[in-house]
């Protein structure tokens, strides 16, 4: 069986410019290196804002942190006349680990349909960028009773033609958008449901290697305070953070949730 290394990712969505990018990176490393985090053990990722990355590479590169930064969304293109758009190759020569795509935020106020996100992807992948490719289900679908088949029909769409070494190294986040920024947490158990649900449609699509290597993040409110017993579920190897990330000392703890656990 692999090991999952469980992944903390800080999602700063449309939030601080690039001061605040190097105060908030600085503090939080600070934060984590007086706690003797061991980055090994569980991985702390932010997620700024494009034009912060410059900045955060610099911060990162200058003082050695072990903090990774990704970016918010990527191009489905490598280059040309796409205003606006940003390319893989650039994002990973600003060394860039991971890129989210296709946030609920992107399916509903850009359209984003699933053939993008899988385009998007696959462009991730082509630059060696990681997707954290987001999925999940609005409130009237939960209610409806249909969320794992929905969420499950964006995985299939979003992994359509990847080979399972690629499969391998992605990060899937499972965000039910009616926990996104309302308070509203999913209960373990959900996320747990859906992780599993996930895990096993990866299975079926591919192998069991492969579903047992991919990581499955929740998202959807996660706090210091409830970070520890969504963790504690099997399936669940990280946490897509976006409000609480923006603190460092909050997102400091958060990922420090083995030590909640034990009462540290
Ligand atoms: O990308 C992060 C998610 O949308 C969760 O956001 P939130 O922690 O503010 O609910």
């Amino acid at each position: 069986m692999t090991t999952r290394t469980p992944l903390m990712a800080g999602n700063w969505k449309m939030n601080l410019d690039h001061h605040q990018a190097t105060h908030t990176v600085q503090k939080l490393a600070w934060t984590l290196k007086d706690a003797r985090h061991d980055f090994a053990a569980v991985e702390v990722c932010v997620l700024p804002p494009f034009t912060d990355l410059r900045s955060v590479q610099t911060l990162v590169d200058a003082d050695k942190l072990e903090l990774v930064y990704g970016a918010q969304d990527v191009s489905a293109h490598a280059s040309g006349a796409y205003t606006g758009e940003i390319s893989p190759l650039f994002l990973a020569k600003l060394g860039v680990t991971y890129v989210a795509v296709g946030h609920s935020e992107r399916r509903e106020y850009h359209n984003e349909s699933d053939e993008l996100i899988n385009a998007k992807v696959k462009s991730a992948l082509g630059a060696g960028i990681i997707p954290i490719l987001c999925v999940g289900e609005v409130l009237d679908v939960r209610k409806a009773g249909e969320h794992v088949p929905h969420t499950l029909a964006q995985l299939d769409g979003a992994l359509a033609g990847l080979t399972a070494e690629q499969v391998k190294t992605i990060v899937v986040a499972y965000e039910p958008v009616w926990a996104i920024g309302t308070g509203e947490t999913a209960t373990p158990e959900d996320a747990q449901e859906l992780a599993a649900a996930i895990r096993t449609r990866i299975g079926e699509l591919y192998d069991a290697e492969t579903a047992d290597a991919v990581r499955v993040l929740y998202g959807g409110s996660v706090k210091s305070s409830n970070v520890a017993s969504i963790m504690a579920k099997p399936d669940v190897d990280g946490a897509l953070v976006g409000g609480a990330s923006l603190d460092p000392e909050e997102f400091a703890a958060i990922a420090r949730y083995k030590s909640h656990a034990v009462g540290l």
